[in-house]
């Protein structure tokens, strides 16, 4: 189920076969009383923050949540030309958003990161782009585990892979990522390429005013 909403300054002419995805359908249980996908650092929203990472690298920006998110959201991203992925069925976890947006996606190649990284550079998705070209996939490994996000994931397979994973009991993302079976950026290379402070993942209030401060 996809709507369509007017495009902004950021409208691309390009068709670089890429999708930015970001993740949003959340509850944001651990950051009470507001969405936090609209809670402001630097002046701009998180949600703003991580469709600007994606924005220069992609030609395609959907931004997937729930029907009750999408007047608030359009609002905040006017400048981008979005497509919303609604959920059909609000509260199912991430992984279902996800086959959702991916559903929506015409690109190759989607980077999908959620709505609370707001600090990852617009090049090390496109270096994640790069990386993942004739492969189902790129992450990367960051504080000795693998990071579900972000990713960039060949569409096609990552639909499969959604599937595959919701059919299992465990933690699904992670399920996912095995399902995918991504090209995996070694640390070394990872810290090369980015600041650690561009994984910061914004669960809670302390997270939002560590970032602030940082
Ligand atoms: N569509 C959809 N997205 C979700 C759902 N749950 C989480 N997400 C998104 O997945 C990403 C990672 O999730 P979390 O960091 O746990 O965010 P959250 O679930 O809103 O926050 P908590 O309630 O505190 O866990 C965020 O971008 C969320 O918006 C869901 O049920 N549906
Ligand atoms: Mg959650």
């Amino acid at each position: 189920m996809s709507e369509d909403t007017a495009a902004g300054r950021h409208q691309t002419d390009a068709d670089t076969g890429r999708a930015g995805i970001v993740l949003a359908g959340g509850r944001s249980n651990r950051f009470p009383t507001v969405d936090k996908a609209l809670a402001p650092l630097d002046g701009k929203p998180l949600l703003w923050h991580a469709v600007d990472s994606v924005a220069p690298t992609a030609d395609e920006l959907i931004v997937n949540c729930r029907r009750d998110q999408r007047e608030a959201f359009a609002e905040v991203l006017s400048e981008f030309p979005i497509r919303f992925a609604i959920d059909r069925v609000p509260d199912r976890g991430p992984l279902v958003g996800l086959r959702t947006a991916l559903a929506e996606s015409t690109a190759t190649y989607a980077a999908v990161l959620p709505c609370d990284m707001p600090s990852i550079p617009a090049a090390f998705l496109d270096f994640l782009f790069t990386r993942a070209k004739n492969r189902t996939g790129a992450v990367a490994r960051f504080e000795g585990r693998l990071q579900p996000f972000p990713a960039v994931v060949h569409v096609r397979a990552a639909a499969a892979a959604c599937r595959e994973a919701e059919a299992t009991g465990a933690d699904r993302l992670d399920a996912f990522i095995s399902a995918v079976d991504p090209h995996t950026l070694p640390e070394r290379i990872v810290r090369a390429h980015i600041d650690p402070t561009a994984f910061r993942n914004i669960n809670t209030h302390d997270d939002l005013a560590a970032a602030r401060d940082s």
